[in-house]
């Protein structure tokens, strides 16, 4: 049996699948992580007016090039509320920070540079022109684009276009996920489980997975393994306009696996199914009319590798997000042995010595049902197929599976 090797296999899962179209408008604090699908203008200047940027007292330079100079404060501007004169020779006006810088006055001194008497104050620094001034519009001009269509939002674009007078953006729709966990063995968490039976794990992981990779996720629960209850599903899939259903289980060779056939049966064009990966080798891609599928092994483990090499990436494609960068590379502190055919994801923890190094422990125990080890792990080791043994202190690549901390 020949298998698809990893990299072609994702090469001709992204090569058929385009960005989603359609648009939404979301108010700005559900936004964060949204791709804009238009540019963003400035709807008015910022700042709106020349600010002083210090608190001190707003003045005109020419007044007080030197130390010593005597000027007279008239009055007092601060944020929100202006002074509504202007200054003349030898007059200053109490300013603070924000504040319009009065007419007349074109520098702001610092208050810790000023002896005040009364409405006096005798400068003690020298006044440089402009100084302390933000001029209207150093930030941006009204009708200025700012982000173009495309800009991921995050913390700092949405304070800009907050700034920018947008209460809401125009940004592209979530790509909706179908998904579905097949098998008769299997209950939701909380139930008590017959004697045959075990609990849906993976469903949990891989919702949240394609939450964070940019997705809104329909959950169609547990079918049998059945094929009228699969094709039900599937249709309920298609009536939610899902652009990916992802089925769980059932996708190897067993008498019970019923996936693949039932969704032939329904309509699915197979793409490709086995991969030389070790775990996930079933797994399976196709497309429904303009649905894609993706047939995740049952194994928790395997769905779980399948999910964060293939379906993260499809998303993010749908979703128009950059991919994320996972990899990097680990010394081993164990000799990892030669490997088969199979590109081998190894599920290992890592450590950052105290000059920075990062050092990679791979678990000695690999099944991938074992869903405890893989949520010890911090990252998979990446043993590409025919990898020739590594000793112990020699490089290999991983993928990381959360931040260090
Ligand atoms: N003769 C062969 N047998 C198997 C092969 C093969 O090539 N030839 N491949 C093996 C590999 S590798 C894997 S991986 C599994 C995957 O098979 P399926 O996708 O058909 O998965 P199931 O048989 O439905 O389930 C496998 C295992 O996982 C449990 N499971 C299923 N769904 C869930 C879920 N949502 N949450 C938690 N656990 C789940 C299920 O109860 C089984 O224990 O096939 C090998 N067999
Ligand atoms: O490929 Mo399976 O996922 O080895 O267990």
């Amino acid at each position: 049996m020949s298998l698809l090797p990893v990299s072609d296999a994702l090469e001709r899962l992204l090569s058929r699948a385009l960005p989603v179209d359609g648009r939404e408008s979301v108010p700005l604090a559900e936004a964060d992580g949204r791709v804009l699908a238009t540019d963003v203008s400035a709807r008015l200047t910022q700042p709106p007016f020349d600010a002083s940027a210090m608190d001190g007292y707003a003045l005109r330079s020419a007044d007080a090039l030197q130390p010593g100079a005597k000027l007279t404060v008239i009055g007092t501007s601060s944020a929100g509320h202006a002074f509504e004169g202007a200054i003349s020779e030898s007059q200053a006006v109490r300013i603070f920070t924000g504040a319009p810088v009065p007419d007349g006055a074109d520098s702001v001194l610092l208050q810790e540079d000023a002896l005040r008497v009364s409405d006096e104050i005798e400068t003690t620094y020298p006044v440089r022109h402009n100084q302390h001034v933000r001029p209207k519009g150093q930030d941006f001009l009204d009708g200025e684009t700012v982000l173009k269509a495309g800009t991921v939002l995050d913390f700092s674009r949405l304070t800009v276009a907050a700034g920018m007078n947008h209460a809401t953006l125009d940004v592209w729709r979530k790509p909706l996920i179908a998904l579905l966990a097949t098998g008769d063995e299997l209950l939701a968490p909380g139930s008590v489980p017959g004697p045959a039976q075990i609990i849906a794990s993976s469903t949990f992981g891989i919702a949240a997975l394609a939450r964070k990779a940019g997705a809104q996720v329909l959950n169609l629960g547990i079918v049998p393994d059945d094929r009228a209850a699969i094709s039900a599903a599937v249709a309920r899939a298609q009536q939610a306009k899902a652009d990916v259903i992802v089925t769980l289980g059932g996708a190897s060779v067993g008498d019970h696996d019923l996936v693949q056939s039932t969704l032939l049966s329904v309509g699915m064009e197979l793409d490709f199914w086995r991969i030389a990966m070790r775990p996930g080798k079933p797994l399976m891609v196709g497309s429904l009319g303009a649905t894609h599928v993706l047939g995740l092994p049952g194994n928790p483990v395997s769905s779980l590798v399948c999910g964060l090499l293939f379906l993260e990436p499809l998303i993010r494609k749908l979703a128009a997000l950059p991919a994320v960068a996972r990899d990097t590379t680990a010394e081993t502190t164990v000799a990892l042995r030669a490997n088969d055919h199979r590109q081998d994801y190894v599920r290992a923890r890592l450590h950052r010595t105290a000059s920075g190094k990062l050092t990679v422990e791979p678990f000695g125990k690999q099944d991938s049902s074992m869903m405890k080890i893989f949520a010890q792990s911090d990252c998979l080791v990446v043993r590409p197929p025919h990898a020739p043994e590594l000793p112990v202190g020699g490089q290999c690549p991983i993928i990381m599976l959360r931040d260090l901390v």
